[in-house]
């Protein structure tokens, strides 16, 4: 029962020292780890700029949260402090999020103004692109020698910005519609999509793909020495468990490799220790930490990342692996589908359409295949199956906003599916109100 005349604030904390580390890309690590061979190419790539000869344009790509960001910093602050003893004259913008901008021309104002002092910034709207992009080569040129620029999140480059920016800009020089004739220009663009360099025009490809540098995921023992100095700093001395870190380590690295995941994770299993009002953050605090971060993961992709037909095909796709005594075929995801789509009011697509989200589905990771041959029948299936626990997914489907399209009774089937019950109901086939029964769709 809580006092109502108390405070329930506590203005110490047992288990954190400083969450800062822990949190979402606020802090530069001093130390990079196990990036020694992107780090030598990196500088490989850049050591021209030193000894005077035209920078490379570089592309660095690699899955999320694997380094990228924090090791274009690193090797940026490097090249300016040898750039700065040298005299060599070097002006490096970014990394800018491409993500922030929607067109060509909020793009290059942006850098433009990041050349300009606040009293003579350009404005949202007011030139066209052309001219804004005259102002960059003139503030690009005004301040000559070697000019960097990162672009992070380079697959979100506004689409009309691709061209002339991607392709045009590092060549700027050479063209003698700009004004650019000293000025150097390096483009560094940071990418975690994979397939962006495969869908650009082939002479944007071979300019940015100039140097290519692929950052991997770190397996569990590199987590555990990176995460390792990331605890040391945010936790308190003697309150981390020691199995805390390795088993962090071994979940994120069995997930994706990413970083970012396992320190959420150690913050998440700190904060649970801090709510059981111990002073020691255990195993068990780092198996629940794990189950909600998936939940959360899964609940952004619902919320954010997924169209709602998406949305509709992964719940359905899940709904069918569940499902007891039938395999996840095209065929019984698209009822699923179908009828899930229908009971919550939203558009049912054709089949064709399915085999397209399903797709896109298994471009995001979420979703994958096997290919079964029919043998003497002939032709073949797919059958489906879900990269994530479905468990997760159904209980992120039910916070978020397809919570109606989740079928009632789903928990149900769940269960008897991980009790390995499957029972001998046939598969319902929508037009069938016998079969229906099997999903209350409502
Ligand atoms: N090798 C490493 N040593 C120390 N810290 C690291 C290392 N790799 C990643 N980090 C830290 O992990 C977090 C995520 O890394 P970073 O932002 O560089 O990933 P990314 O590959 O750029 O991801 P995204 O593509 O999502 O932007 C940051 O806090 C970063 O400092």
């Amino acid at each position: 029962m809580v006092d109502l005349g108390d405070n329930p604030f506590d203005t110490t904390d047992a288990i954190f020292e400083w969450k800062q580390p822990l949190k979402k890309d606020t802090f530069s690590p001093e130390t990079i780890f196990h990036r020694d061979e992107e780090i030598s190419l990196y500088i490989n790539a850049l050591q021209d700029v030193v000894v005077g000869h035209d920078p490379n344009n570089i592309f660095v790509f690699g899955p999320t949260g694997v380094g990228k960001t924090a090791v274009t910093k690193w090797v940026r602050d490097k090249l300016q402090e040898k750039a700065a003893e040298e005299g060599v004259p070097l002006h490096v913008i970014g990394p800018i999020n491409c993500r922030n901008y929607r067109s060509a021309y909020s793009l290059v104002t942006s850098l433009v103004n990041e050349f300009r002092e606040p009293d003579n910034k350009l404005p949202e709207s007011g030139y066209s692109t052309d001219n804004v992009f005259e102002f960059l080569h003139e503030e690009i040129e005004a301040v000559g020698g070697n000019v960097l620029i990162i672009l992070d999140e380079i697959d979100n480059i506004p689409p009309d910005a691709r061209n002339d920016f991607l392709y045009d800009l590092p060549r700027a020089e050479a063209n003698e519609n700009t004004p650019i004739e000293t000025a150097k220009i390096g483009l560094i663009g940071i990418s975690n999509d994979l397939k962006f360099v495969d869908v650009l025009e082939p002479k944007v490809k071979s300019t940015l793909g100039e140097r290519e540098i692929k950052f991997g995921p770190y397996n569990a023992n590199e987590l555990r020495d990176i995460l390792g100095y990331y605890a040391d700093m945010a936790f308190r001395d003697g309150v981390l468990q020691d199995e805390v870190v390795p088993l962090a380590a071994a979940f994120s690295a069995q997930e994706r490799g990413d970083v970012r995941q396992g320190l959420r994770i150690l913050e998440k299993a700190g904060e649970y220790a801090r709510m059981s009002d111990g002073n020691v953050v255990t195993e068990e605090h780092v198996r629940q930490a794990t189950e909600t971060i998936e939940t959360d993961e899964l609940l952004d992709y619902f919320e954010d990342d997924l169209s709602s037909q998406q949305a509709l095909t992964y719940l359905a796709t899940t709904l069918a692996i569940i499902e007891p005594g039938h395999e996840a075929t095209t065929k019984r995801v698209y009822n699923l589908y179908s009828s899930i789509a229908e009971s919550s009011n939203r558009p049912v697509k054709s089949e064709r359409k399915l085999y397209e989200f399903l797709d896109q589905l298994s471009m995001q990771g979420l979703v994958r295949s096997a290919e079964q041959n029919l043998g003497i029948k002939g032709g073949r299936k797919f059958i489906y199956d879900v990269t994530d626990d479905p468990r997760d997914i159904l209980n992120a489907a039910l916070k978020s906003s397809y919570k109606n399209a989740v079928p009632s009774n789903a928990k149900r089937v769940l269960k008897s599916h991980l009790e390995d019950e499957a029972s001998e109901f046939q598969p319902p086939d929508t037009s069938d109100p016998q079969q229906r029964n099997l999903w209350k769709f409502t």
